[in-house]
């Protein structure tokens, strides 16, 4: 069996009355992509926040790797090899895409008795270059634009390519293909079949079920703070799926709706 990534064991978190996160577990696998699914405030939010160190969990552990992990802040899921893409996520606005793509890890030219130049914008800008043309949006974007001149679509297609870029062993993606284009969202989609295929692990939350059967290999159901069930892609279908979101049997209410 492949290398356990992350295990969350039982997982708890309350907002006063409200119980976010209901003893939730789950394992995540080297090479493997999952699906995190849910209605809206099922806690799926919360699961990823607990992971990527924006807040701490009431109770409950987080292993990584099989060692327990305290993760405490961004840096923390960094350092642990942890990269989440926010909804909201940020960029430094007043600098160059190519700047963003590499910000805190620029590439350096070894130069001769192993002196390291802080910058080499040269090498910047071509591994930018690269690293867009990977992501299918090198057509559209000059590495040497400011990002505060992207849309809000372009912006997350530069988030996404850094973290992938980055990531040692587990990528989080909170919703990656809201507000991109079509070309943009194959993009994605390709990059993270990619991202599987040279051994690393991805955690994807989206309401795209299309998106789930083209790219997941297991679907993890939340609702109401609880994982309710999982599955593997090859062994389900998209009606089984919704029913399993939504909590009700939605082949027989189009059948209801149908007869009527
Ligand atoms: N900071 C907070 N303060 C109070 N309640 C919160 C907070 N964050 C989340 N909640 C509540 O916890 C529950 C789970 O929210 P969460 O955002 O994790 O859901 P979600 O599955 O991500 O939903 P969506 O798909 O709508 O983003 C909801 O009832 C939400 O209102």
């Amino acid at each position: 069996m492949r290398e356990e990534v992350l295990r969350l064991e039982n997982l708890q978190k309350s907002f006063g009355s409200v119980h976010a996160l209901r003893n939730a577990s789950l394992t995540l696998r080297e090479g493997e992509v999952v699906a995190l699914l849910g209605d809206n405030g099922a806690g799926k939010s919360t699961l990823i926040k607990a992971i990527s160190g924006m807040f701490p969990v009431d109770r409950g552990d987080i292993y990584v790797r099989g060692e327990k992990a305290s993760i405490r802040s961004a840096r923390d899921a960094m350092d642990l090899g942890i990269e989440t893409i926010h909804q909201d996520t940020s960029l430094a606005p007043d600098l160059s895409i190519a700047r963003n793509l590499f910000l805190g890890r620029e590439p350096v030219t070894l130069k001769w008795l192993g002196v390291f130049a802080p910058l080499d914008r040269t090498v910047l800008r071509e591994a930018a270059r690269a690293l867009l043309r990977r992501v299918g949006i090198s057509k559209k974007l000059d590495a040497d634009a400011l990002v505060n001149t992207l849309s809000g679509g372009e912006r997350q297609s530069i988030a996404i390519s850094r973290a992938m870029q980055f990531a040692a062993k587990l990528i989080i993606l909170d919703e990656p293909t809201n507000n991109l284009g079509v070309e943009e969202t194959h993009g994605v989609l390709r990059f993270v079949k990619e991202v599987r295929e040279a051994g690393h692990s991805v955690l994807l939350i989206t309401h795209n079920i299309h998106h789930v059967f083209e790219v997941a290999d297991r679907i993890v159901v939340m609702r109401r703070g609880e994982i309710v069930a999982e599955r593997t892609v090859a062994d389900t279908d998209l009606l089984t799926v919704e029913s399993l979101i939504l909590g009700v049997d939605v082949a027989s209410l189009l059948k209801d709706t149908k007869a009527h």
